[in-house]
Parts: structure tokens; sequence; C-alpha cells
């Protein structure tokens, strides 16, 4: 673990500390970087987690630089192409601000921009390609592979057929599937592909849906693909809320330039990985990145104490009326469930008890930071995809035990239940919101815990834990399907 950057500022002093002086980005002289990394998903996240572990690497070799392509819009690409790729990045501490400026990206292109996308693939200089697409992006189906009956997914596959059509693919595996068909054919050579999003054993679940298009689209492209390309798995840290126009003005007061693509990150980061990378990478354990030969204890930590919490303060703390983490932390019918769903969650991690203890102290304070503003209903969106891997994974291993389900997991799923049934308008789940205002507990457990929805008991402790939500005193009108409150 290490901490982003040294935060300035004095708990008592003005709320904005900047360090140092910044020039601004248009006159920043960039080091010249080789181009050995691709990107595809060019959030928020991206460039404050993997672009600020390039770079700060510290080492004598060339430093590595970022060609990054965005996941469905053209919007962030074009803001910031016009500013030389170069950004702010705001690390926002509980007692103030500090700001950087980031030009590891050295290109910013659309996504759906096929020939730059193929040209980058295949250029042998690129040895890594590094993902933040979100977890719906894979659009897995239950047995592992690409979800063929999506309708996203079979457009992609009859492009990818097809062969020579200049058509960009719509979904995430169906572009690396296209851009790794341009390095074969150019034989650019061997290639490590990094998965930064938010689930169990990553690496696998990307290489996974991409074997089964390329089975499905180009059987000698699978052949080739298993035999040159690795799959890394990472474990990512670091809470990055989207960022806000009020975040803009921040960023200008810091360091005088008016920046259209700043980013605000907490102190914290950490980045774990694990995976071969047969084209070299940059030295990132120079910059505090550990890697490992079993992920599954770090995936775990983080995946059942942060991002289950999260989870949790999002749906419970939607319906009593909060907007962000560091409201709900302050509410105790928040913390109190959150206290049981970490209690449970520790039972099942194969941790020292005092490393534990350790991550959910670290926790508390970083839900707790008042200035980082994460919203609620960004945390909430995609439920149907994220408690699998967040709260149900544990559970599933406590019930195997023959224990009974726990009262925060309980809470976590009723809450959900909650959510997809009540607050309708605040829905952002293409699986939840295709289910009527009138799903039974039993339905939306089918959608996030397939077999449970048939196990009376947890039907019965969910139920039970929706009725003590519903009897809790609301902090504000909780939206209808309307979005009127009631
Ligand atoms: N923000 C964080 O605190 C954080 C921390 C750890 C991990 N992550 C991971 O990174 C992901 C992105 O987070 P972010 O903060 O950058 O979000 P963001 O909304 O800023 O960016 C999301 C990126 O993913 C792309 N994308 C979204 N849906 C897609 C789809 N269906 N197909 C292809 N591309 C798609 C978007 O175009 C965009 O480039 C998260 O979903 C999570 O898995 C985020
Ligand atoms: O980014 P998502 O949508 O996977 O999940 C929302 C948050 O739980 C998540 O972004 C955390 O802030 C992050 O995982 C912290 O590292």
């Amino acid at each position: 673990m290490r901490d982003g950057a040294e935060a300035s500022g004095d708990a008592g002093g003005p709320p904005l500390v900047g360090i140092g002086a910044l020039t601004p980005a248009q006159d920043h002289v960039r080091d010249e970087r080789r181009p050995g990394i691709v990107h595809l998903g060019l959030g928020a996240f991206h460039r404050s987690h993997q672009a600020w572990y390039t770079q700060h690497v510290a080492s004598d070799e060339e430093p590595w630089g970022i060609a990054a392509f965005t996941g469905r819009r053209p919007d962030q690409a074009e803001l910031l192409a016009r500013q030389n790729a170069v950004y702010t990045l705001i690390t926002r501490a509980a007692d103030g601000d500090t700001a950087e400026f980031i030009d590891a990206v050295i290109e910013a292109h659309d996504g759906a921009d096929t020939a730059r996308w193929r040209e980058a693939l295949a250029d042998p200089r690129t040895g890594v390609v590094t993902l933040t697409v979100t977890e719906a992006a894979y659009h897995r189906a239950a047995d592992g592979g690409i979800d063929v009956e999506s309708p996203v997914v079979r457009g992609d596959l009859a492009l990818l057929r097809d062969g020579l059509s200049d058509t960009a693919c719509t979904t995430a595996p169906g572009r690396l599937l296209d851009g790794l068909r341009a390095r074969r054919d150019a034989s650019g050579g061997p290639l490590a592909v990094v998965c930064c999003d938010n689930l169990t054993d990553n690496g696998r679940v990307v290489r996974d849906v991409v074997m089964s298009l390329a089975e499905a689209a180009d059987p000698a492209l699978a052949a080739w693909i298993l035999s040159t390309v690795s799959f890394v798995s990472s474990m990512v840290d670091r809470i990055t809320p989207a960022t806000t126009e009020g975040d803009r003005a921040d960023a200008l007061a810091l360091t005088g330039f008016d920046d259209a693509a700043v980013v605000v990150a907490e102190p914290f980061a950490e980045w774990v990985l694990s995976g071969d990378f047969p084209a070299g990478r940059p030295a990132w354990e120079t910059a505090g990145a550990h890697f490992v030969d079993d992920l599954e204890p770090y995936e775990q930590r983080k995946l059942w104490l942060l991002n289950a919490g999260h989870s949790l303060l999002a749906y419970l703390g939607l319906h009593l009326g909060h907007e962000t983490i560091d409201e709900a932390m302050r509410d105790p019918r928040c913390t109190e469930p959150l206290e049981r769903l970490w209690d449970e969650a520790a039972r099942e991690l194969p941790l020292p008890a005092a490393e534990i203890a350790q991550a959910r102290a670290s926790l508390q304070e970083r839900f707790e930071n008042p200035r980082i503003r994460h919203r609620l209903r960004q945390i909430a969106s995609d439920g149907s995809v994220k408690l699998p891997v967040r709260v149900v994974d544990p559970l599933r291993r406590r019930l195997a035990r023959g224990e009974p389900i726990g009262d925060g997991a309980a809470t976590a799923l009723a809450a959900w239940w909650l959510h997809v049934t009540r607050q309708r308008s605040l829905v952002s789940d293409a699986a939840a919101a295709s289910l009527p205002p009138s799903a039974t507990v039993s339905d939306v457990l089918a959608l996030v815990a397939p077999g449970l929805d048939r196990d009376a008991a947890v039907e019965a402790a969910v139920t039970a834990a929706a009725e003590r939500i519903l009897q809790l005193p609301s902090s504000a009108p909780t939206p209808t399907t309307t979005g009127v409150p009631a």
C-alpha cells in the first residue's frame, strides 16, 4: 500500500492548498515517452490510477507512454486531445488538496477510431494493454464465456466474422479481439492484457470472454491468442469519484490552468498484479505497485470489504435520503449494518486478523473523508453485476459451512431489492431495470445469486431485513417510480 501523494494543508486552514509552482498544461514540457501501453476506457479511474503509477515510475529506462481510447463516447478523448493529453490530478485529503500534472497519456482517441486502434495494437512497441471499461462491459454469460444472446455481442460477432469491415465493434471484448487480430496480422508479437476492473480474477474474466468470442468468430485467431497473449489479473484501488464542475474550479484555483479533464482522487492508492508480461512492462513497482503469485487474498480483501461496503452504503444510503458515502458514514443506520457486513466478510477472508482490522480502520477513515464527495448514485449502478462478486461470493462460502445468512449480507441484498423495486428513477442497471416494480425478493436473488432464490431461509432473512429497513425513519423523501417523492 502507499499513499498516492503527500497532501499539504492544515485541518484548520484554507480548504485548498497547492504544491509548488505548477505550469499550465499548455506550456507543459513533456518527458519523452515510448508508446508502449494502449488503454481502453479513458474514464476518471484510469487517469487517477494506472496513468498515475506510470507517471511515477522511477527508473533509468525511457518512460512508457499511454495511447488511451475511450470506451463508448468520444467526449473525453476530444477534451484531452485539446490540451495535449496533459491533465490535472487533484489528490483530495480530508484536510486539503494537492495538484499535479500527469503527462503519461501521450495520445487520446475515440475508441471507435478503428484505424488508430488497430495501428496501436499492431505496433510492436506496444507491450501492454490495460482496461477500465466497467464490470458490465465484459458481457459475461453464466458459463463465463461471452453472452452470445446479447444483440451487441451478436453485432460484433458478425463484424468480426466478416473480417474486412472498417466499422468499429461495439463491445470491449469485440474491440479487443479486433485489435488483437490486427496485431497477429502485423506479426506484432506477444502482449499482456491487464484488466483493471473490479472483478474477481479479472484477467481470467477477460481471457474467457475474448477466447469464446474468438472461437466463434475466427478459430485460428483464438489459437494465436492462446499462444501469444497473456491475461494479467490485478486488484486496483483508489477512490475516484466522477469529476464535477466544482472540481474544475478547484483545479483552476490550484494551478492557474482551466482544465476540462481534471480528475480528483483520494490520497490512498493500491495496485497488485499477477501474471506474465511477455513484451516487458513499466517498472510500476518503483511507484508502489506489487507483483504477486497469488492475487486472490488481495482481491477478496478489496472486493468484500471496500466494494461490498460501498454497495451496502449506496443502496441503504439512497433509501435513507443520503447523497454521498461520507454522509452515509455519519448515519448509524448505515454504519451498524456496514460493521456487520464487514464482520461477516472478515470470517471468510484468508488473512490474519490484524491485517483485516487494519484494512477496516483504513476504510473507515477513507469512507469518512468529507471532501471526497463520492455519490451513492454512481456506486449504485450495475448492482446485478457487482453484488455477485462483492456480497454473494463470501455469502456462498458462509452458507456452504451450514451457517445462516448474516444480517450484513441480508441488509445489502434487501436494500438492493428496495432500490430496484421502489427507486426506479435511480436504477442504472440494464438487467435490474428489466424487472417489474412488483419483483419479489426471490426474483432479484435469481439475478444476483442464482440458486439462493430457492433457499427459503435466505429469502426469509432478506425479506425480514427489508421490513426492518422500511421501518427506519427516512432522512429525505424516497423517490418513486416517477422520480416524484411519495
Ligand atoms: N472510480 C473508481 O473509484 C474505481 C476504482 C477502482 C476500479 N474502478 C474500475 O474502473 C471502472 C471505471 O471507473 P471510472 O471511474 O473510470 O468510470 P468512468 O465513468 O469515468 O469511465 C468509464 C469508462 O468505461 C467506458 N465504458 C463504460 N461502459 C462501457 C461499455 N459497456 N463498453 C465499453 N466501455 C465502457 C466509458 O466509455 C469510460 O471510458 C469501474 O467500473 C471499476 O471497475 C474504478
Ligand atoms: O467503480 P465501480 O462502479 O466498480 O464501483 C464503485 C465503487 O465501489 C468503486 O469505484 C470504488 O470506489 C473503488 O473500487 C475504490 O478503489
